[in-house]
């Protein structure tokens, strides 16, 4: 129940919930303070009426092409707890744990507490202040092992990027927001629909057709991009219209400034991950081999 305490903060059962710490299109996240265990948690809270909403925008489900059955886009609710269902299995040290859903159905909101990652955000994009080669290349270890968990665990995170990549005090990363993730069954998913932030969807997502393409290649591209803005301060790709945005990811080499430097096998890597074609571009499994990660 949520009832407003005395000292000015909403009680949330045995949470008190303090000042915002995070903010997006899901809704937003407040430090929480749990009396029972005298431990902070970070409280993600949802309006149903508002994902109820973005329902109505939800385009009419496309016919199914030659019988073969499409996945039909979920409605938001239904994405929620499926979010929920795929948070609740997995058990990773880079990846956000939940600890509890507060989901009162006579409460407007929906309440999901993680396991406070103690820095937030690991790096504003764009920043004047990139990351050393040293910071990124611990950084990126720490999302290979978070991702490599995830694809094992048959789910494609599909909106990696520093954002949702958070540091606690122990200096490593955790993944979060599984808010737009697929899980598959085999060896990998073919998806369709573009889901994600625009600047780091990979450019087979992006193609008029609307050809198959593989759910781990489109995670790895969105690592690559995450890891030129760690090294670089922005993104590779950038414009203010979505479409030319599009054009520039579809058609455009990767291009490094003269500042700030970057070695020569960063930038190979970061090519190789960048590669738009989704069947030469490098895997989880010869990222974990390249001469810049390994050295
Ligand atoms: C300055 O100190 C700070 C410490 C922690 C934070 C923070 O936690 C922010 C967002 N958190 C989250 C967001 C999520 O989705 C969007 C999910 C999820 O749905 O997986 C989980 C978490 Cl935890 C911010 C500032």
């Amino acid at each position: 129940s949520v009832v407003d305490g005395a000292d000015g903060y909403v009680q949330l059962n045995q949470y008190k919930l303090k000042n915002e710490i995070g903010k997006g299109s899901y809704g937003i996240v407040k430090l929480a303070y749990n009396e029972q265990d005298d431990v902070h948690y970070a409280m993600k809270i949802l309006s149903k009426t508002r994902l109820k909403k973005k329902a109505g925008f939800f385009r009419r489900p496309p016919p199914s092409r030659d019988g073969k059955a499409v996945a039909r886009p979920l409605a938001p609710m239904d994405r929620v707890y499926r979010e929920i269902a795929i948070l609740k299995k997995l058990d990773h040290p880079n990846v956000v744990r939940l600890v509890e859903v507060l989901d009162d159905p006579n409460e407007d909101n929906l309440y999901m507490a993680f396991e406070l990652v103690e820095k937030g955000e690991v790096l504003e994009v764009p920043t004047d202040k990139p990351l050393s080669e040293q910071q990124a290349w611990s950084y990126l270890r720490d999302i290979i092992l978070g991702s490599e968990y995830l694809h094992y665990q048959k789910i494609i995170h599909r909106d990696i990027k520093p954002s949702n990549l958070l540091l606690g005090d122990d200096g490593h990363l955790k993944i979060a927001d599984f808010g737009v993730s697929n899980e598959f069954t085999g060896t990998d998913i073919t998806l369709t629909n573009t889901a994600g932030t625009p600047a780091f969807m990979a450019p087979e997502t992006l193609k008029e057709e609307k050809e198959n393409f593989s759910g781990k290649a489109t995670d790895i591209w969105a690592i690559g991009v995450t890891l030129y803005c760690f090294v670089i301060g922005r993104c590779p790709f950038e414009d203010d219209f979505p479409l030319s945005l599009h054009k520039k990811i579809m058609n455009d080499p990767v291009k490094f400034p003269e500042k700030p430097v970057v070695s020569e096998k960063l930038k190979d890597l970061i090519l190789k991950m960048l590669d738009k074609n989704p069947e030469t571009r490098i895997t989880l499994p010869e990222v974990k081999e390249h001469p810049w990660v390994t050295r």
